[in-house]
């Protein structure tokens, strides 16, 4: 199949040649908006975006054929990720191409600011010369605060200690054997907010991160802190910043990144403040950066599109593991297993537990996504995929639980679905054979020995004669062969359970005469696709 991708913003043309170089069909087209984007999109497997165009949930709604959304840097703010995820569309970012350009224009930064080297530059080419306004302060010795101990904060971390700075960070998600091996010492954010001669912040802007810094908590500040945001608009709550320079809280603020972009007139009024110093969204502006994020970008698309490879997905992580040979019969496996598990549950059936033992254990994720995939397909109308599966279960109330085992005691590999109905768990077991002889080999505790395959009429009966004789003669009449049949029971004489593969998709007035058979129970119904080549 060949693929076509649309770059939407201003990505470097080293986008192009690399897609061009994989036989991906490329189209550039910039600062497309509104209906004409919405036209535009609908033939396109492919986007790639920097920050301006604003990924919504009705460009992705109008973008038909689109399976990957590709962001040619590291934040994905302007792309709606759990409308993409809800579509099975794969988001994609680019995480280090940019990390050295931005952790250098974060250290460029800390010295512009310190130096006063923005207003000294236009004080002298506005013909001005005054050196006593323009006094500065090293930054040797002090203390640099670091919110978010990242690539990026990492990068400047290293940077700084050259400069002799004394680094401490707050990230909740950093270990501490990171924070040794970098030579930082991790504090709380009131801490590190009171400790700090410099604060710059690296991470993304949340709930959390967001107005971390605001005349609100200006008490718990170092007097006289120097702040900077190379990372998103907002972490600083931007309309305080005038009033915490002018009050004494802070000595003087940097800002590459905005709410928005760029600034509103308002904004634009606050950085003229004589203490604040402004780049437009500079960090990742570098030939170098740029570069590497647009080969990145475009030869990790090319990867997805082919199947090859899902390295920078962001909505489907588990998804990169499907590349890999090992895993491909567990996860037929696991969607055929998902696909007979809800034909022959329960209606509602809501709680599920999911077993995985033996070498497929280690890949439980990912198998999870397929049994998802395999059970959801029979209930939901929009395509499930291993993207969207999760998603799907978690809008559907589905209670889902995973255990793992390294060994199976009976087979090489086991996958085994449970289903509870009335508090008791139906079970069903299936393993793989080779590569591709998928096999169910237990139902209810009754071992049985059936392909996973075609068309199956799986009932109970009582184990005596005839039984057999009395399905077959009513298949027999129909004119419907019996391609292989399994037989399994407990005990002789008590329960049996009987697995019959036909040769044709039945219709309900074929099946009504075996439904009418007297002592064959709970007799179902179940389609399973082939086996894929
Ligand atoms: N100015 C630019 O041009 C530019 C360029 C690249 C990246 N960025 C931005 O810089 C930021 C950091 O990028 P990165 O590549 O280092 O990302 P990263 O994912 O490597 O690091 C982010 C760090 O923030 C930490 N974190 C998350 N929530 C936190 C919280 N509440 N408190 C403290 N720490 C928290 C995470 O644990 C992580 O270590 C992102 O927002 C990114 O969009 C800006
Ligand atoms: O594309 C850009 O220049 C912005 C980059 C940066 O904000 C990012 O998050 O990667």
């Amino acid at each position: 199949m060949s693929f076509k991708v649309l770059i939407l913003d201003n990505v470097n043309e080293r986008c192009e040649e690399v897609f061009k170089e994989r036989g991906v069909e490329v189209v550039r087209n910039h600062d497309l908006s509104g209906q004409e984007l919405y036209d535009e999109i609908k033939s396109y497997h492919g986007i790639v975006v920097r920050s301006s165009t604003k990924v919504t949930e009705e460009v992705l709604e109008a973008g038909e054929n689109l399976k990957i959304v590709g962001r040619a840097g590291v934040g994905v703010d302007n792309i709606d990720i759990e409308a993409a995820t809800k579509r099975g569309i794969l988001v994609m970012n680019t995480p280090n191409g940019n990390t050295i350009s931005t952790a250098e224009h974060t250290c460029g930064m800390i010295l512009a600011l310190t130096h006063n080297i923005p207003q000294a530059v236009d004080k002298v080419k506005g013909g001005g010369w005054d050196r006593k306004k323009y006094m500065g302060n090293e930054v040797y010795n002090k203390t640099l605060g670091i919110v978010g101990l990242g690539k990026i904060g990492s990068e400047v971390t290293q940077r700084m200690q050259h400069f002799n700075m004394n680094i401490k960070a707050y990230d909740p998600f950093a270990s501490v054997e990171q924070a040794e091996r970098l030579g930082v010492e991790l504090v709380e954010l009131d801490e590190l907010l009171g400790t700090s001669d410099f604060l710059t912040v690296h991470t993304p802007l949340t709930e959390k991160t967001k107005g971390m810094v605001s005349m609100e908590n200006a008490d718990k500040l170092k007097k006289g802190i120097f702040l900077i945001n190379c990372a998103r608009g907002g972490i600083y709550k931007e309309e305080d910043l005038p009033a915490l320079i002018d009050e004494g809280y802070v000595a003087g603020v940097a800002l590459d990144v905005y709410t928005t972009e760029p600034p509103t007139d308002e904004l634009y009024e606050i950085l003229q403040h004589p203490k604040i110093i402004t780049t437009p969204h500079l960090g990742a502006s570098t030939d170098e950066a740029q570069e590497k994020v647009a080969e990145q970008i475009a030869a990790q698309m090319a990867d997805a599109l082919e199947k090859k490879d899902f390295e920078g997905s962001l909505n489907g992580k588990s998804i990169s593991l499907t590349t890999n040979k090992e895993v491909q019969p567990y996860l037929e496996l696991a969607q055929k297993l998902g696909s007979i598990a809800i034909q022959l549950a329960p209606e509602h059936a809501n709680e599920f537990s999911f077993e995985y033992s033996g070498a497929c254990a280690k890949f439980s994720d990912v198998l999870t996504d397929s049994i998802l995939k395999g059970l959801l397909s029979h209930h939901v109308s929009e395509a499930v995929n291993l993207i969207n599966a999760r998603h799907y279960a978690e809008e559907r109330g589905l209670n889902i639980r995973e255990t793992t085992a390294s060994q199976s005691e009976t087979f090489n590999d086991l996958i085994t679905i449970r289903l509870k109905e009335d508090g008791e768990y139906q079970k069903i077991s299936a393993t793989v054979f080779g590569e591709k002889d998928y096999r169910i080999v237990e139902i209810d505790g009754f071992g049985i020995e059936l392909g996973l395959e075609g068309d199956i009429l799986m009932y109970k009966n009582v184990d005596k004669p005839g039984m057999l004789a009395k399905v077959s003669y009513a298949l027999a009449k129909q004119e419907i062969n019996i391609a292989s049949l399994s037989l399994g029971r407990t005990m002789k004489g008590t329960n049996a359970i009987t697995a019959v593969s036909v040769d044709k998709k039945m219709t309900e007035e074929e099946l009504q005469p075996l439904y009418d058979l007297e002592d064959i129970h709970a007799l179902q119904y179940i389609s399973l696709p082939s086996n894929q080549d």
